[in-house]
């Protein structure tokens, strides 16, 4: 399902600790759970298909190192009371709760005008409304009631690439947006109890399940946007789940409230979704543009 995580952080790092990773059976998630499990963390993943978090932790089973460990809990990020479940199950299987990645997400294209209400709310349940319901969970029922002041937790929020909107997907963009603002206040917030909060943006990064929730777009987007990075290419999991993991680490103890970007140079720039086509409109007023300087 994925190649060889790239960390080179030391064997045994997480062991004992334990980190629940949203998504966490497929793409992304599955790099980090699977870069986790092999440094000897316990891991839950969560997410809605069972069958595909089932498969997911055998295959994740076979890396773990040290007493590592994958445990599946099925949860829908949107739902409050799954979001308690996940929380229990979690406390219950791996004993504590040192890391939260809030991974699971998506969106679907759609120029503004065509978005319904519903849709873009339910864009917004999966992306930011979860984040803040799982995030607050374990806060409330863990890290507050941790005594131990060496005792730490830090969460990873996986937003995108969208510093200047995200167009065709706008939903999405406002909900990201909202996320990365959300991470510097309990950053603030809840860093008197040793909880760190920072976001990852990936550019494009190329998953096989993310990309098939596209179809045929996926192929005609790739081919448009490639010469638009710098990298000419896009990145992949496990260059992402490195950045993720070392966030998750106590090497990471003095980063806080911080987004950062895995985008091949995009600068976290917005990813280039080209919007609709249109005749040139916004002409200058003055003067003529020259046609070579149109698209
Ligand atoms: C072209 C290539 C682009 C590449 C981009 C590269 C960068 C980003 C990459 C990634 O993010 S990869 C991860 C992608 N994974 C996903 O997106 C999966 C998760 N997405 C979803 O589950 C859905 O998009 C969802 C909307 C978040 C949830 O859908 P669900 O059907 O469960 O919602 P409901 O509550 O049933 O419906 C609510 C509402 O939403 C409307 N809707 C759902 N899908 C679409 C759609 N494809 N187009 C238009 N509208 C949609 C649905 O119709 C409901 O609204 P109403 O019809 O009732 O008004
Ligand atoms: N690939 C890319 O280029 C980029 C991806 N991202 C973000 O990174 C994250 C991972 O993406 P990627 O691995 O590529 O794509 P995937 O489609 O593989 O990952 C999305 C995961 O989220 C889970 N998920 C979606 N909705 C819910 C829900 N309501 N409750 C619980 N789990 C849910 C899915 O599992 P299930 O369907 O079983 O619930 C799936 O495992 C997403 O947030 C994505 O938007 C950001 C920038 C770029």
């Amino acid at each position: 399902m994925s190649s060889l995580a790239l960390t080179p952080f030391k064997a045994g790092l997480f062991v004992g600790k334990g980190i629940i990773v949203t998504g966490g059976g497929t793409g992304l998630g599955y790099a980090i759970a699977k870069e986790l499990v092999s440094l000897g963390a316990k891991v839950v993943i969560a997410a809605r298909r069972i069958d595909v978090l089932e498969a997911a932790a055998s295959e994740l089973n076979k890396s773990s190192q040290r007493g590592g460990k994958i445990y599946v809990c099925q949860c829908n990020v949107r739902n409050e009371d799954d979001i308690q479940k996940l929380v229990t199950f979690a406390l219950e299987t791996m004993g504590r709760i040192d890391g939260l990645v809030n991974n699971a997400g998506g969106q679907f294209v759609s120029p503004v005008e065509n978005i319904s209400a519903r849709g873009f709310k339910a864009v917004v349940e999966t992306n930011l409304l979860s984040c803040f319901m799982l995030s607050k969970e374990i806060y409330n029922r863990w890290w507050s009631l941790q005594e131990d002041s060496k005792t730490s937790g830090s969460i990873v929020n996986i937003i995108l690439a969208n510093k200047n909107g995200f167009p065709m997907m706008a939903h999405s963009g406002a909900a990201r947006a909202g996320v990365e603002n959300l991470t510097k206040s309990m950053a603030l917030e809840w860093i008197g109890r040793g909880v760190r909060v920072n976001c990852v943006a990936p550019g494009i990064i190329y998953t096989e399940s993310g990309f098939a929730n596209y179809g045929e777009m996926a192929g005609a987007f790739l081919s448009s946007v490639l010469p638009c990075i710098p990298a000419h290419r896009c990145g992949t999991a496990e260059e992402v789940s490195s950045l993720v993991v070392f966030l998750l680490s106590d090497a990471a103890v003095y980063i806080t409230g911080q987004n950062m970007g895995v985008d091949g140079g995009m600068g976290q720039g917005t990813i280039p979704l080209r919007p609709q086509d249109h005749g040139a409109s916004l002409l200058p007023v003055y003067g003529e543009l020259p046609m070579k300087a149109r698209l």
